[in-house]
């Protein structure tokens, strides 16, 4: 069961350097949790439910604000800092880039920060990727370019090897931007810094396209992600309603979570079917997608079915092989269902003209919104708040509109996926309610 203690923020030591930020401290700053406070916040018949599970409502998920605190722990003057981008590309990386630079510069007076190129791949010398000196300047306008101007990777990479590196270049604070593997990397990462007895801090700023991060609130670029989807699905509506027998498949991005199909989805209404993981479906019967589909061609005319890469892969046959970093390689549901779709509308000899948009990594490469771009520079405000004073082995995020101070094992032992019968806190709290490790 988690406690109050599992959910402190670990610290690297008592905060020793007064922060030149007093002012910028508000009151209520302080190590504050946010105990239970807005998880109450819930309706009578959810409360109902999550009694009927057992689940405990004394022991929500309440987190430590993020924020500047009245003492920070390293002195700026004295400070390095490293920045490393891991895993697949999102909207903001060079947003969160920018906003951790010109903060650790402009309000803490740190001057030495470097990115190491490539992910965690980079950081061990022996791949020969040079660090890049990040300044203001350098950083400038990097925004308003997608993808990651520290380049990323996937795949495997020693804790000891890192944190060797970390010890030559004399590195205080290493902030990493990345998804779930990247978190638990960062664990590892921070435990090897701990047996040697060293006094580095590793703070994470959570990214993932597929938003499938517990506890962090919704994770940035995400709303850019699916904006730029939807316009895929408005693509296909525009195309099959032009067609005879008109269907469109639209895939995207979502390996567990289908968030971007129901979100770009919802955008704008044109889709008709709505396929994800979290969902099983059948192809024939009553309740069968290619009976459906065939009467929502006749009836209307055209019909766009939006679907997640994860979704029906029970369907079809596994794949056994994973990528670098151990993630399953998904099957072809896409080329599946367009398959089994075309056989069926042929032996109904209804009229059929398909149309496949597959927006993948379009939807993953732009620039991030404006929206997006703020939040980034938040996060990435609160990251840097949160390791100048100290604090490690945490990632931040925004639950209820608060940015909170997380620690990583509560991001890398749930998951955050699409609640298809609308009981969201019930899945929250469900990730929560199991029990996990701390080490
Ligand atoms: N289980 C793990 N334990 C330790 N480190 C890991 C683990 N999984 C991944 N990593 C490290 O994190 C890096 C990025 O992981 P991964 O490729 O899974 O992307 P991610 O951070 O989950 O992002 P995305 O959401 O894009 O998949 C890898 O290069 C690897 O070094
Ligand atoms: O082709 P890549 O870079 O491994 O990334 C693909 C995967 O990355 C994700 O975007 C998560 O970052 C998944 O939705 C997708 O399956």
């Amino acid at each position: 069961m988690v406690t109050l203690a599992d959910l402190q923020v670990r610290t690297l030591g008592p905060c020793t350097v007064s922060s030149p930020l007093a002012m910028y401290v508000s009151e209520r700053e302080t190590n504050e949790y946010y105990v239970g406070e807005t998880d109450r916040i819930l309706y009578d018949d959810t409360v109902e439910l999550i009694t009927a599970r057992g689940l405990p409502l004394d022991e929500l998920p309440t987190f430590e604000a993020g924020g500047p605190r009245r003492s920070i722990f390293f002195d700026p003057a004295a400070t390095k800092v490293g920045v490393v981008t891991c895993g697949g590309l999102c909207p903001g990386l060079n947003d969160v880039i920018r906003a951790i630079v010109l903060e650790l510069h402009t309000h803490y007076g740190v001057r030495d920060v470097v990115g190491f190129q490539h992910g965690y791949a980079g950081m061990v010398e022996a791949n020969g990727h040079p660090v890049v000196q990040l300044t203001p300047e350098y950083v400038a306008r990097i925004n308003e370019r997608g993808g990651t101007i520290l380049g990323s990777s996937r795949g495997a990479q020693d804790p000891v090897a890192i944190v060797d590196r970390l010890v030559e270049l004399d590195i205080d604070i290493l902030l990493v931007i990345g998804g779930d593997g990247s978190m638990r990397g960062a664990h590892n990462i921070g435990r090897e810094i701990e047996s040697r007895g060293l006094s580095i801090g590793i703070v994470g700023v959570p990214k993932t396209i597929d938003n499938d991060i517990p506890h962090i609130g919704q994770s940035f670029g995400f709303s850019t992600a699916f904006a730029k989807a939807a316009e895929s699905i408005k693509a296909a509506r525009v195309e099959v309603e032009a067609a005879v027998g008109g269907v469109g498949i639209v895939k995207v991005m979502g390996r567990h979570a289908g968030f971007i199909a129901c979100y770009a989805a919802l955008a704008n209404h044109d889709a008709d079917f709505v396929l994800i993981p979290e969902v099983e479906f059948s192809l024939d019967g009553e309740n069968g997608l290619l009976p459906l589909l065939a009467r929502r061609v006749s009836e209307r005319g055209s019909a766009v079915i939006v679907l997640a890469e994860g979704a029906g892969q029970d369907l079809i046959p596994a794949d056994d092989r994973t990528d670098a970093s151990g993630n399953a390689v998904l099957g072809d549901i896409a080329g599946f269902l367009r398959d089994q779709i075309g056989k069926d509308f042929a032996n109904r000899s209804q009229p059929l003209t398909m149309r496949y948009f597959n927006p993948g990594y379009a939807i993953r490469s732009v620039p991030a919104d404006a929206s997006d771009s703020v939040y980034c520079a938040r996060l990435a405000q609160i990251a840097v708040h949160a390791a100048m004073s100290g604090r490690t082995d945490m990632v931040v995020g925004r639950r209820r509109h608060r940015f909170v101070n997380v620690p990583i094992p509560f991001v890398t032992s749930g998951s955050h996926s699409v609640s298809p019968d609308g009981d969201l806190w019930l899945s929250v709290l469900e990730s929560t309610a199991q029990p996990f490790s701390m080490r």
